[in-house]
């Protein structure tokens, strides 16, 4: 397979050209699976070197692979971790590894539907490729880049209710909306002694009864 190489890694410039291969001496195998997009390659980066891969995406072409020493418990533990191409076209190239993977990092876009209604489609082609004790684990990767917390804090500093929505979901967009409006005819049809409308309270106490969460 001395071949395959990354396309990423070519463009880098950086890496080598060997292909992984599994040998005691080469340690433990991990690889990381999923959809084309989903971040193995970022994953792999930011575990390796701790930063973040910016810039437009490249796709994965065939395998590519880094290795890390890792000290687990006062003990050395070699990691030798295979980066595969999501992209289906390298799929025979992708079976061709599970079955020297001790490990296998599954990995989805929380972003993405897609990526994870592929995830059944990826444990099975795992069930019948790899190891039967391989060790899996499913990541969702991509948290969201501001936490609902960080609009909690914000909101509550200039004083203004906070709410999350989703355009694309539909969700608490009605709620956004309707209460905006009864805030609106509080203030100008209130009743003497109605007390005012709490809006965050309104909004809370509607999620609460949608039984569902704050996002
Ligand atoms: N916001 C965000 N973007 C991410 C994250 N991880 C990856 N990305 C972006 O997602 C895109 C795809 O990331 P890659 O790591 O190249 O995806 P891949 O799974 O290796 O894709 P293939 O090589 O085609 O299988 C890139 O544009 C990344 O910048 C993350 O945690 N958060």
């Amino acid at each position: 397979n001395s071949g395959v190489m990354s396309r990423k890694k070519a463009a880098k410039g950086k890496g080598t050209s060997k292909s992984p291969k599994a040998s005691p001496s080469s340690g433990r195998t991990v690889m990381l699976v999923g959809d084309s997009g989903v971040g193995k390659t970022c994953l792999l980066v930011r575990f390796k070197d701790g930063a973040f891969l910016a810039g437009s995406f490249i796709s994965t072409v065939g395998i590519d692979f880094r290795n890390k020493v890792m000290t687990i418990d006062s003990v050395k533990v070699k990691l030798q971790i295979w980066d595969t191409a999501g992209q289906e076209r390298f799929r025979s190239v992708t079976h061709a590894y599970y079955r020297d993977a001790n490990a296998l990092l599954l990995l989805y876009d929380v972003t993405n539907r897609a990526s994870f209604d592929n995830i059944r489609a990826w444990l099975t082609e795992i069930h019948e490729y790899a190891q039967q004790d391989v060790v899996v684990m499913l990541l969702g990767n991509k948290v969201r880049m501001v936490k609902r917390e960080e609009g909690e804090k914000l909101a509550k500093e200039f004083g203004v209710p906070f709410m999350e929505t989703s355009a694309k979901s539909g969700l608490n967009v009605e709620l956004a909306f309707t209460a905006a409006a009864k805030e609106l005819k509080h203030r100008t049809m209130k009743e003497p002694d109605e007390p005012k409308f709490q809006l965050q309270e309104y909004v809370d106490k509607e999620m609460r009864v949608a039984g569902c969460c704050r996002t």
